[in-house]
């Protein structure tokens, strides 16, 4: 669904991508780690075909997306740390407005059963989303992502700043997007949450993948540890 093939991004000197390689299948939570500058957000870029790689592949449903930019994009759908409303529409009003240009027009009862799918409350639907807090337009973005029917959710860092019960019921609604076959790739800095919802887990380091494993993998580990130990011995082989 989503892949990754030596994907590669210079910046001038700065390598922010060197050669990754990565998979999240059908119905797979995939999650990015990783400290500041480390590549999450290029790989993200890359997918979304916001920039173009400076080698290697990004493939989105079996389409190479530099060469089918508009195609690859209508199976996509992405939510970023902070999702922009238009502040004076309501979060039907811009659920609408955005399905619509976006091809997957709904109106009335569909909008009412897509924002009551993604948990916003109905006395939220037809209130100005200018005084939405975080966690409700993040439930607009992914009531988007079901009215388009999305094959694969690109989240970047959605859970910074949300309180854990706002946290709990995001990870809860993509999990069950998941359940229907969606590909989940997420950039994070909350181990917790990628712990509890990630089916594979990457940990990156100066734009390379330094360790990979699946939940299975972490059994009676601590993922912390693991990450402090394989950012510092990135880190360490860098600087030798
Ligand atoms: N448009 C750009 N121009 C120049 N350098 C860039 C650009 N975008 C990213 N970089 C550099 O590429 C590297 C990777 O950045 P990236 O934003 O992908 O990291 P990240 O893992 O998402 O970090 P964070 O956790 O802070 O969001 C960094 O060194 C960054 O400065």
């Amino acid at each position: 669904m989503l892949r990754a093939e030596g994907l590669t991004k210079r910046y001038g000197e700065v390598e922010a991508l060197a050669g990754l390689e990565l998979e999240v299948r059908p119905g797979e939570v995939y999650c990015l780690l990783g400290p500041n500058g480390a590549g999450k957000s290029t790989t993200m870029n890359l997918f979304l075909g916001f920039a173009a790689p400076t080698a290697g592949r990004a493939w989105v449903c079996g389409l190479d997306v530099q060469h089918h930019l508009i195609e690859s994009k209508r199976h996509l759908a992405y939510i970023p740390e902070q999702v922009h409303l238009y502040p004076h529409l309501s979060g039907a009003e811009n659920l609408e407005y955005f399905a619509g240009l976006g091809g997957s027009a709904v109106s009335g009862p569909e909008v009412a059963a897509l924002l009551e799918r993604v948990g916003l409350p109905a006395a939220a639907h037809h209130r100005r989303s200018g005084e939405y807090s975080k966690g409700m337009r993040q439930k607009v973005g992914l009531a988007l992502a079901v009215a388009k029917r999305a094959r694969a959710l690109l989240l970047d860092e959605p859970t910074s700043g949300l309180d854990p019960r706002a946290s709990f019921e995001f990870s809860r609604l993509v999990r069950s997007m998941c359940d229907e076959g969606v590909a989940v790739l997420m950039a994070t800095h909350d181990l917790f949450r990628a712990r509890d919802l990630a089916n594979r887990i990457g940990i990156m380091s100066a734009g390379r993948l330094v360790w990979e494993g699946g939940s299975g993998d972490l059994a009676g580990e601590d993922l912390e540890r693991v990450y402090l130990e394989h950012v510092r011995r990135a880190a360490e082989e860098a600087a030798a």
